[in-house]
Formats: C-alpha cells, structure tokens, sequence
C-alpha cells in the first residue's frame, strides 16, 4: 500500500501572508489525518517563509500518523530534526536561494556527507529518505550511505506526463528497480497530482508513500480538504484501472 503524506507548506504559506494564524497549521495537520491522510510531511526552510521551525516542533505531540519533515541537513535542521525526532527525515539538497526543490543528491560525491548524516540520525531512532533524481546510478549509490529509502524527485516525470507518459516514467521505473534491487524503500514527491498520481504507483510497484502539497492544496481551494484527501486516496488504490 502507499500512503499518502500531506505536505502542509502551502497552508503555512497562506497563513504567512497576513502574520496572523489563518489558517491554522496544525489544525489543518490534524484535519488532514481526520479526512485520511496517512502522514504529514512539512518542509522547513532556512527562510522560514512557508513552514517555520517552531511549526515543526508544534505539530510533533498532535501528529498521530507518520511525520516527516524535509529539508537540507545543515547544522540548525539537524538539529531541529534531533529535538522533534519525526519518524522520518527526508534529505533534500536545496539551496537557499531555491523557490522549491529543484534536484537530487548527488550521492556518489557526497557519500560521506550523507553516511554521516544518516548515521547521526538512526542513532536517535528517525528513519532517513534521500532525495534523488531518476537516475539509477545515484538510486544505488545511496544504499551506501546506509538510507533505508530514497524519494524519487518526480518533476520530470509531471512535466512529461501529458506529453508522454511512458517515456517520462521510464527512468523513474529504472532508478526504482536499481534502489530496490539495492535493498532500499521508495517514496516518491514533488508536482505529483490527481491526473499523474495513479499511473505512477501502478506502474512503479512497491511506492510505499507519496508527499503531496502544491497540487492537494490547490485542488483543496475548489473541492474542500476533506473531498481532496479522499480524491488523492482513491488514486492511490491499485485495483482500479490506470
Ligand atoms: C522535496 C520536495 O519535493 C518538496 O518538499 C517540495 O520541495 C515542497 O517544498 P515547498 O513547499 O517548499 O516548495
Ligand atoms: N516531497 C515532496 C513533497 O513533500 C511535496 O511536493 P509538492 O507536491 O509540493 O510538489
């Protein structure tokens, strides 16, 4: 089964714009289990303009499912993700001049870095997920650094997919087959929507969670959240045709 992780950056980006607490961010956290969500990921910035540190450390007692917080592992992340022990870390290469991810790990070069990174984090019990492009070089490299998964960076594959859909998966499908083959778990994120999501889980099998944010937020403004979590839920079954 693949679980669905709300990303709640984009409710903390509307509620940033006035300085107040509208929406609030960890009521929408906890609405999002109530409607089904099966995790909450959030994606601190060293900006803070969408999800604030403190954010993080507010959601940890009220999130119930699986948190998962994103983000570049420098020295005040690592040591947020220390204190709030999430039960998964996603290790995201962002710069912070980036206005959203924009690439994978290098994991061939910067092995060490992430070995120690990863080590540092399973030493206080929190799972750890490299972030990487759909490159199967880099989806096995990362088994060295001792992750227990990689998130498939998935925005070329929704650039590509009205275009054509067989071609932008193909890699994808490469880099998982080679990470799981390398003992690793999938997740997969970024850009992924109601149109691409379904045709993403069944063609690559064995995704055992999705982060979504932009999208689900977005269509969150036409259908309600409650209606939205369950769209995104029904995608995600494998019975039904692609
Ligand atoms: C790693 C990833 O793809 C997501 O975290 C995405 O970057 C969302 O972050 P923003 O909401 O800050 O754009
Ligand atoms: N890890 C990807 C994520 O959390 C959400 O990405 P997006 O749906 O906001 O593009």
């Amino acid at each position: 089964m693949t679980k669905l992780s709300v990303n709640i950056n984009k409710i903390a980006t509307l509620r940033n714009a006035r300085g107040g607490n509208l929406p609030d961010v960890l009521k929408a956290a906890m609405d999002c289990e109530r409607f089904g969500a099966q995790g909450i990921t959030v994606h601190p910035r060293p900006d803070e303009r969408h999800i604030r540190y403190q954010d993080a450390r507010d959601l940890k007692p009220l999130v119930k499912t699986e948190f998962n917080i994103e983000g570049n592992p420098e020295p005040r992340f690592i040591d947020l993700v220390l204190e709030v022990k999430p039960h998964q870390v996603t290790l995201v290469p962002d710069a912070h001049d980036a206005i959203t991810s924009n690439q994978g790990w290098d994991t061939v070069k910067y092995r060490n870095h992430l070995t120690d990174i990863v080590r540092t984090f399973h030493q206080h019990g929190i799972r750890t997920s490299i972030f990487v492009d759909p490159d199967p070089r880099m989806a096995e490299a990362a088994a060295y650094t001792g992750t227990d998964r990689v998130e498939l960076y998935t925005e070329a594959y929704a650039a590509g997919y009205q275009k054509n859909r067989e071609a932008a998966i193909a890699p994808f499908a490469a880099a998982a087959e080679a990470a799981t083959k390398a003992g690793l778990g999938l997740n997969a994120g970024h850009d992924l929507n109601l149109d691409n999501l379904r045709y993403f889980v069944q063609t690559i099998p064995g995704i055992l969670e999705v982060s979504i944010g932009h999208a689900l937020i977005a269509d969150a403004l036409y259908y309600g959240l409650e209606t939205t979590i369950q769209l995104y839920l029904r995608e995600l079954k494998p019975w039904l045709p692609v």
